[in-house]
């Protein structure tokens, strides 16, 4: 029995890592959970898994939370999170927070020896370097998570992976895929969360949406595999069927395929190296599809995804700034306080004011992270 803490329970890949847990009780409980504050949500979960520690963002949703369950061990704080991650009784922890608040739990789950089914991208992207030494340290394989770097993940099961050549990572296009950039002018938040493929949170949806998830996810995979960032390329796949690809010396390629579907990579994690039979997941049936589609990146057209490539291959803490000034900005559309296109201009803007600290340590990235999300702010006034 693997007992588990999830970081997210009430997010997207939350629930759907507590749909795998539902139908294996056999093989996982939810020994601790943490969330914001959607008391909403939390309840049904907590009253169906019983946690025996709860984590929440803040105070007053603590006493909320309190006031429901009077005798359940109840914890406010990013703190909380690390208490949770390190704690005994857990065997692995699954990191699905939104952003860079999952970092330091990531980092003390490693040195704890935890398992780490890595949801939570920001986490790399902010300090991938601290991330990956730590793991190299305490001997920690990092598990992923993200649908493109489980399908890297399996892609390299047996391989020899001195002769990887290149990653290829695809990209669904996101909300506004066939959408030129004039059009984006004017373009809302309700149709920038209509994704094509994927039902996520808020957050990731307009990442997708300006193709910084998919910048993101190139920082990912640039730590959690070892690959420089010029082998290691974007295709727009639109159906979102091939979830990313491995290509070796002898130019053969190894593809991952499936129906767009998270629980899928969430088992692979929380089940490594066996996988598990989920009721509801859709088998793959290309007859029915019929035509797979691919086409180049233009990163004219994603300026998003061209500012991460630059951004990782700068290093340190530029990588920090392009986090943090994408989660301020992206919370900024979301409240209706910019447009769209405000988004990646924002983020050019804190990228542009920021000298590079290479080798940052945690503190440095932290205060980075801070000052960036009030430099972004004060571009308003
Ligand atoms: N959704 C998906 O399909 C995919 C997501 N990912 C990655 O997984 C991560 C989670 O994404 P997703 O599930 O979509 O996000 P959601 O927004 O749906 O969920 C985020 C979760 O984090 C919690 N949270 C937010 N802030 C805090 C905080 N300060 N302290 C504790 N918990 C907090 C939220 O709680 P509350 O509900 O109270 O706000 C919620 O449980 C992201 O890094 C994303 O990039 C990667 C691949 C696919
Ligand atoms: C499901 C998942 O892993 C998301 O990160 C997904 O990749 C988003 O799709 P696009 O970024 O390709 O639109
Ligand atoms: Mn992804």
């Amino acid at each position: 029995m693997k007992s588990i803490s999830l970081l997210g329970a009430t997010g997207s890949i939350g629930i759907q890592t507590l749909d795998v847990i539902r139908e294996h009780p056999d093989t996982f409980s939810l020994f601790a959970m943490g969330f914001g504050e959607n008391i909403g949500k939390a309840i049904p979960i907590i009253k169906e898994f019983s946690p025996k520690i709860v984590v929440v963002g803040n105070d007053n949703t603590k006493r909320e939370l309190q006031d429901y369950f009077p005798r359940l061990e109840v914890i406010a704080g990013k703190e909380g999170l690390v208490t949770i991650s390190t704690a005994d009784e857990t065997d692995l922890v699954v990191n699905a927070v939104m952003g860079s608040v999952g970092l330091q739990a990531t980092l003390q789950a490693i040195e704890h020896r935890k398992q780490v089914a890595l949801a939570n991208k920001e986490t790399l992207v902010t300090a991938g370097h601290l991330v990956m030494e730590k793991a190299k340290q305490h001997g920690v394989r990092l598990l992923p998570v993200d649908s493109e770097h489980s399908a890297i993940f399996q892609c390299l099961n047996g391989e020899n992976e001195k002769q990887l050549n290149r990653l290829i990572l695809t990209a669904s296009g996101g909300s506004f895929r066939d959408k030129t950039r004039e059009d984006l002018i004017g373009v809302t938040r309700e149709d920038a969360l209509k994704h094509p493929n994927w039902n996520m949170g808020a957050k990731i949806t307009i990442d997708s949406a300006t193709m910084m998830n998919k910048g993101l996810e190139v920082i990912e995979a640039h730590w959690l595999f070892g690959v420089p960032y010029d082998r290691i390329d974007v295709i727009m796949h639109k159906e979102s069927v091939i979830h990313s690809m491995v290509e070796f010396d002898d130019n053969s390629v190894i593809a991952q395929l499936g129906t767009p579907d998270m629980r899928v990579p969430i088992q692979y994690a929380l089940n490594y190296p066996d996988r598990l039979e989920l009721s509801g997941t859709k088998r793959l049936d290309l007859i029915e599809i019929g035509k797979l589609h691919f086409s180049e990146m233009d990163q004219e057209r994603f300026p998003c995804l061209r500012m991460a490539y630059e951004a990782g291959k700068e290093g340190g803490t530029m990588t920090t700034v392009l986090n943090a000034a994408n989660e301020a900005a992206v919370q900024l559309f979301l409240q209706g306080q910019i447009s769209f296109l405000q988004i990646e201009e924002l983020i050019k803007k804190a990228l542009d004011a920021h000298q590079s600290i290479k080798q940052p340590d945690l503190q440095t990235i932290l205060e980075v992270d801070r000052q960036t999300r009030s430099q972004v702010l004060s571009y308003l006034d």
